[in-house]
């Protein structure tokens, strides 16, 4: 009896191995680390706090030339470090989806741009395309510098005071910006409103250490750890924050809709629509195409999406331009150049601050806020000469080709003349990605190129001096 359901499993085990042969084929053919752990492949070595995974990424990915191999779990995992297989990869969306691991996003952001998936995506991608165009960044850009003057005024208390976490400032503005921008800035009598910046951060916390401790991918498991209870806690609350706030709104701007032909023209107390205004707009001209449902994913996505990479890529650079005095003197004269004795940066001044720019770009290159963009292959498709598999996963190494010494000549330094137009014109587009490409990039890109400006502007003009952190040395991985 024991021999007969021996070699029943022995034969289900064959036949699992036979499915899966084109994986181990195309996993052959790459180079890798050794996946010394039946089952657990090099997941073992990513098991680890999220503050090392980083690191640990680096150990195993530096040493091989791309593509290279992984094994995480069950699954074989592709790594790209290479710009012209990045662009293979990330041109066309017929290859890859977004990966079965942003379905841990959902609980917060539902099936907003950020985690849907196919054609749905298409269709949702195209009809917010205006929230983006010329007439709401125009409006957006006024915000910007409203809240700018604000971060000052908060930032000027701690002058003198010794060291503080400007981190902490830069979330919390960027998410009363963000508040603005996409709900009219209603402000709600819920006490919980102020924590859910917080939640914003922990959520991307617990979302990273979930993608790197394989068995928690499964949702039965996941529900025995403590981050699903804490989850559970904040989306409630997130959600019910954000549903008060456009409750507030949204019969005042459906109102103003509807006293109104064609297109918007004019909303109260601003020159241009607001996003939620464009957003009514839009679901009232596509009622088949963009459902209730989504109307809310979507709000939910974007103010996900947009706090937290505002804010850290700002904090960042004030990081390395505090490190740099010489640097940030020059980014100091530059404003004064343009700004000619005016405080606020408008839309116009934005491509005139060259060299800011070129800082802003070089701490994005050191510190990308996606650093390994995570993909799922849905045809197979050849890379130089292997074949990677429809089932398997990719792992888009946007982290390792920024600090790549074929592309830039000072790879590990703080070094803003990597962006001078000279350089840009020679290296590869795809050696540069912060916002990612093709037609999963960023929407909100622009707005970045909106919001930082101004910020800074008004944190030179308040001459504030940032010192050295050793928590530099843990960011920098070598
Ligand atoms: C410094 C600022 C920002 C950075 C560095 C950044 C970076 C990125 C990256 C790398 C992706 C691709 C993620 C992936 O493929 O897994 C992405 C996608 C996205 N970002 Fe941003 N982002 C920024 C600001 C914003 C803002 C302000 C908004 C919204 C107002 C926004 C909304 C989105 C959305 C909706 C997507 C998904 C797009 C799609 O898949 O079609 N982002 N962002």
């Amino acid at each position: 009896m024991l021999a007969k359901i021996g070699a029943i499993v022995v034969f289900l085990w064959f036949l699992w191995l036979l499915s899966r042969r084109r994986l181990y084929i195309a996993s052959w053919q790459l180079p890798g680390p050794p996946a010394l752990l039946p089952f657990i492949g090099n997941g073992f070595a990513l098991m680890c706090p999220a503050k090392d995974l980083l690191k640990q990424i680096l150990k195993q990915t530096d040493p091989y030339s791309s593509p290279l191999r992984l094994w995480i779990g069950p699954r074989l995992v592709t790594f790209i470090k290479d710009p012209d297989q990045l662009q293979i990869v990330m041109q066309s969306s017929k290859y890859t989806v977004k990966s079965n691991v942003y379905r841990f996003l959902e609980p917060f952001m539902g099936k907003g741009l950020f985690t849907l998936t196919g054609p749905r995506h298409k269709v949702q991608r195209k009809l917010l395309q205006p929230l983006f165009g010329p007439r709401v960044l125009e409006s957006v850009s006024t915000i910007f510098q409203k809240h700018a003057l604000n971060l000052v005024k908060i930032l000027e208390d701690h002058v003198g005071s010794g060291c503080f976490d400007v981190l902490h400032i830069l979330h919390k503005s960027a998410f009363e910006a963000t508040v603005d921008i996409l709900l009219e800035n209603a402000i709600t009598g819920n006490p919980d409103y102020t924590l859910i910046p917080g939640y914003v951060r922990r959520f991307y916390h617990i979302f990273s250490q979930r993608v790197s401790t394989f068995w928690m991918h499964s949702e039965l498991l996941y529900r025995f750890s403590a981050y699903y209870k804490e989850q559970q806690m904040m989306t409630k609350l997130a959600s019910k924050c954000i549903e008060e706030v456009a409750s507030q709104q949204l019969p005042e701007i459906l109102k103003r809709i509807e006293d109104q032909e064609g297109p918007i023209k004019c909303c109260q107390n601003r020159p241009t629509p607001s996003v939620l205004e464009t957003m009514v707009q839009l679901f009232k001209e596509n009622p088949g195409s963009l459902t209730e449902e989504e109307f809310k994913d979507h709000m939910m996505t974007f103010f996900a999406t947009s706090q937290d990479t505002q804010s850290s890529a700002l904090a960042f650079t004030l990081m390395m331009l505090g490190m740099h005095q010489n640097i940030q003197d020059k980014v100091l004269l530059e404003l004064q150049e343009v700004l000619d004795g005016r405080r606020l940066v408008t839309l116009e001044d934005a491509p005139k601050l060259k060299f800011m720019e070129m800082c802003i770009n070089e701490a994005m290159r050191l510190f990308p806020v996606g650093p390994f963009l995570p993909r799922d292959v849905a045809q197979s498709f050849k890379l130089g000469t292997t074949t990677i598999p429809e089932g398997s996963s990719l792992i888009l190494g946007i982290f390792n080709v920024h600090r790549d010494p074929k592309y830039w000549q000072n790879p590990q330094e703080f070094y803003p003349e990597h962006f001078a137009e000279e350089q840009v014109a020679h290296r590869h587009p795809y050696a540069f990605l912060p916002f990612s490409a093709g037609p999963r990039r960023c929407i909100g890109k622009y707005y970045n190129r909106l919001s930082c400006p101004g910020k800074y502007l008004q944190s030179f003009s308040s001459t504030i001096q940032l010192r050295e952190h050793e928590d530099y040395h843990r960011t920098n991985p070598h």
